[in-house]
């Protein structure tokens, strides 16, 4: 069993042009307890894929990673599950032999012991000997993504990290798988790192949630926390735009476009806070400074004028 977590400081991509390199997320210090299960949420764009694909050490090509000496990389130790699994899969192999396959290439497991192997991560992710047998075009996209999360169990990961990977299923599907990869981190004594933008679907799966805004932290604290005592104003508004919570038949609300132009953004992500250009809230401090992070450990927000905390 595992006991260590993972901690990475000061975690920045960036483009790695020479001319005009940009800043594409951080700088950004995650902590990651063994047994937790850690969300990025954040609206498209913000970041959250390049910071999994950063911990995983896979960063799409032209982007550079670096962090604090040591923090990196942590690709041997990370289990990739991504949104769409049929995507990654080879179509001509049952999923018995995917998962034997990484077992043979990556743990080096002696032919003699796969099979029991693969059985019992088929059990784990809650699949029978006989589902195993199956392509993948025979599969449900929810057996599919249970498959998934059996591959990335199988390099025997210290960190599982699923990139909107419950975003295609239907919501009782995406509860269950939910749920699953947080009793197998327990197990496990496994972290994970889950990206989603669905907060309010994150809450009883999540221990803590990072809201991400143009590749910075804004936001973090236990998924029910965040949701329901938001601080920082896009949080909030993050929270107020999800059907079905705040809105029934009516229109939600929509955070403001970008005061700023486009050339405006990166010495605004350098200066004030990222946020400030859309913010009905931001005053002539918000342009200047970074806020700092307040509020306690359970519970931080970087925010100048955070909103009232408690959602209507
Ligand atoms: N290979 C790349 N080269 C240059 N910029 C990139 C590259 N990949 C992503 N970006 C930019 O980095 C920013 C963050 O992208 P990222 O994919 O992490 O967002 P995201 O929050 O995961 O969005 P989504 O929820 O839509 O997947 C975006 O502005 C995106 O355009």
């Amino acid at each position: 069993m595992k006991t260590a977590g993972i901690q990475v400081r000061n975690l920045r991509v960036e483009t790695l042009q020479e001319k005009n390199p940009r800043l594409l997320v951080g700088p950004l210090d995650l902590r990651i307890l063994p047994g937790e299960i850690l969300a990025l949420v954040g609206e498209s764009g913000s970041g959250k894929t390049l910071t999994l694909r950063a911990l995983a050490g896979v960063p799409p090509r032209g982007l550079g990673i670096t962090a604090s000496p040591g923090d990196l990389p942590l690709s041997s130790r990370c289990g990739m599950v991504f949104q769409d699994p049929f995507s990654y899969f080879n179509p001509r192999w049952r999923m018995f032999r995917s998962i034997a396959e990484v077992l043979r290439v990556v743990r080096k497991v002696p032919r003699e012991k796969i099979a029991p192997l693969v059985e019992s991560l088929l059990e784990s992710v809650g699949l029978s000997r006989e589902e195993g047998e199956l392509f993948p075009f025979e599969m449900s996209g929810g057996m599919a993504q249970r498959s998934a999360i059996a591959i990335a169990l199988a390099v025997d990961p210290q960190v599982l990290c699923a990139d909107e990977a419950t975003s295609a299923l239907d919501p009782a599907t995406r509860d269950r798988i939910l749920h699953l990869i947080a009793e197998i981190c327990r197990q496990r004594c496994m972290a994970a790192v889950v990206v989603s933008h669905d907060l309010p679907g994150l809450v009883g799966h999540a221990d803590r949630v990072v809201v991400m805004y143009r590749g910075l932290a804004v936001e973090e604290g236990a998924a029910e926390v965040v949701l329901r005592e938001s601080r920082h104003r896009y949080t909030d508004f993050l929270v107020r735009c999800h059907p079905g919570i705040h809105t029934r038949g009516g229109k939600l609300p929509e955070i403001p476009p970008d005061a700023f132009k486009a050339e405006d953004e990166v010495s605004q992500h350098q200066r004030g806070c990222p946020f400030a250009g859309r913010c009905p809230g931001a005053a002539e401090l918000c342009l200047q400074e970074m806020p700092p992070w307040q509020g306690g450990s359970t519970h931080r927000f970087r925010c100048f004028y955070p909103a009232r905390g408690t959602t209507p």
